[in-house]
């Protein structure tokens, strides 16, 4: 059983209250001023990732505080509950277990008694056999046509993970087209089978569940659309593969189990991309590119085990998020991917962190007095920079950032990685020094204005700076490379629940909503007006019934 801790109660967050006043008024600039080697204090290197924290508001004090806070909070006890499969995950009585489906050195991992490792490894060699059947073109559709296009058919964690990890690794693509399916929009489904052929394209039904509404009604869409094409039953089974832990439902719905690659409770769905979820990135790279992401998160989960807190990332990562979060009322955290390839990063950690840290009942079931998961957002850079930026640099908000860059790109065209660099380090330094009123009428005085135009325009231009970011420079985007990055802010998520002592693994949020629809849609469908909600949702759907078509 995890810790039930009150963090707000610990000696370390008394400390680090008291720490707060004194920091708080230090500007980073100035940190630096005193420090020349305050880099090397606040950087920590792994292969081919260096991780920069050093233009964080904090110091070596700061540091030692809250690697306090996690060790009276129990961080070493909760790791070692997690990988030992433990039922961490207490409210749906499951182990939370997304590490062994990328335990390389294949130590055994007990669930119930029993080592999973061999089905771990079962469902790999399937996924690896089957993968590089279709690649190959040895696997042919009912026409006896190689397959060329690939739709997935998930939503959440059965599509943004495998979207982030296909897109982010484009550079490493097959000849297969992949396309992803998620909305329940029937846009989504309608615009992709424009674009596929039914005697090429496999679908993969990813849902761990296999219930959710969306991804059976999107399921159900593709069947009809591929037996209206001519394909009779029996050609579903080279056409469907199913993605799920729920073999009666996968089978109900027509796909042979043959088809079905499996996986288990004990891996959360924002956590499922390793898994049989993967099959989908196992097709777009091709499965040794897989392996090479899986070993990247295996790295990173020994890093996380076996490194002190000081020098852990994930773990100074999660600490630095909770110095913001909790002391400096920091509402939200910006992922800024300076690779175009890395467009959905952030997409995927709005799930992963919020959906595992968005609550506000701790583990001993009482609300809690303090704030839990922030907002997770951002976009790639340099885009960003041309629309939220603003806020970030002279907002009222103070928004912690994590820059991350690849040192060598993909796509090394004349200059446009130095130019994109050159942004990454600009912006972070930026947000640290800021730009003071003295520099600024300098500047103004250099440009020829007058003293009453300096005087008006002056306060506009002004840059506080002082702002945190986390910079985050990777050799290059490879499959290792990124699931060492993930894996590092899976555990970072984790490291915050267990200090927020919040459960983190599970997600009832996401139910109500869900009931509430079941509810609406028979009234949308039947005839006449609805009275059985408020009057404004009345309203609205009476007004939808008199408009739809
Ligand atoms: O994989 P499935 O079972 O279809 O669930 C899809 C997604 O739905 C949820 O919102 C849970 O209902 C996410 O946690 C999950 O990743």
């Amino acid at each position: 059983m995890l810790p039930r801790i009150n963090f707000t109660e610990t000696d370390a967050y008394l400390s680090l209250s008291e720490h707060f006043a004194d920091i708080a008024e230090s500007h980073i600039h100035d940190l630096f001023s005193e420090d020349p080697d305050r880099f090397n204090k606040f950087s920590i290197h792994f292969e081919e990732i260096l991780l920069d924290y050093s233009k964080n508001r904090i110091n070596e004090t700061t540091r030692t505080l809250l690697v306090g806070l996690a060790n009276e909070c129990g961080l070493k006890e909760a790791i070692t509950a997690m990988f030992s499969g433990e039922k961490i995950n207490e409210t749906e009585g499951r182990q939370v277990l997304h590490t062994a489906l990328r335990n390389q050195s294949n130590t055994p991992v007990m669930v119930d008694g029993q080592d999973v490792m061999p089905e771990v490894n079962r469902v790999l060699a399937q996924m690896e056999q089957f993968s590089n059947s279709v690649i190959s073109g040895e696997w042919k559709g009912h026409t006896g046509k190689q397959i060329t296009d690939v739709v997935n058919i998930g939503i959440g964690g059965s599509d943004l993970g495998p979207v982030m990890v296909t897109e982010a690794l484009k550079s490493y693509g097959t000849r297969l087209k992949l396309h992803f399916v998620s909305n329940v929009d029937g846009s989504h489904i309608a615009e992709t089978l424009k674009k596929t052929d039914p005697e090429t394209t496999l679908f993969l039904v990813a849902s761990k569940t296999f219930t959710t509404q969306e991804t059976m009604a999107n399921a159900h869409t593709a069947r009809n659309w591929f037996l209206g094409h001519g394909a009779g039953q029996k050609d579903i089974a080279l056409h469907f593969a199913a993605l799920s832990t729920n073999e009666k439902a996968v089978t109900e719905f027509g796909i042979d189990a043959a088809n079905m690659f499996g996986f288990w409770d004990w891996v959360g769905g924002r956590y499922s991309l390793w898994s049989a979820i993967g099959l989908s990135i196992c097709l777009a790279i091709g499965f040794d590119n897989f392996k090479a992401l899986l070993g990247g998160a295996h790295a990173a989960d020994k890093h996380f085990q076996e490194t002190s807190f000081e020098k852990n990332a994930p773990v100074i990562l999660a600490l630095l998020g909770i110095w913001y979060n909790n002391f400096f009322a920091a509402e939200s955290h910006v992922i800024l991917p300076y690779d175009q390839y890395m467009h959905r990063f952030a997409a995927y950690f709005q799930q992963g962190d919020m959906e595992s840290n968005g609550k506000s009942v701790d583990r001993n079931g009482d609300h809690v007095t303090y704030q839990t998961g922030p907002v997770i957002w951002g976009e790639p850079g340099t885009n960003g920079q041309h629309a939220f930026y603003q806020l970030i640099h002279q907002g009222t908000k103070l928004i912690p950032a994590d820059f991350i860059a690849p040192a060598q790109s993909h796509n090394p065209i004349g200059q446009h990685h130095e130019l994109l660099m050159s942004n990454f380090f600009a912006q972070a330094e930026a947000l640290m020094n800021g730009k003071t009123r003295s520099e600024v009428v300098d500047e103004l005085v250099k440009a020829g204005k007058s003293a009453e135009e300096i005087a008006s325009l002056a306060p506009f231009k002004v840059f506080e700076g002082n702002r945190p970011t986390n910079s985050i420079l990777v050799k290059k985007i490879t499959p290792r490379t990124l699931g060492t990055l993930i894996a590092f802010y899976e555990h970072k998520i984790f490291v915050q629940g267990i200090i927020w002592n919040i459960f983190s693994f599970d997600q009832w949020g996401v139910e109500l909503g869900k009931q509430l629809a079941n509810k609406i849609l028979p009234e949308l469908k039947a005839d006449g007006p609805v009275h059985s909600h408020d009057n404004s949702t009345n309203a609205l759907i009476n007004l939808y019934k008199s408009w739809k078509a």
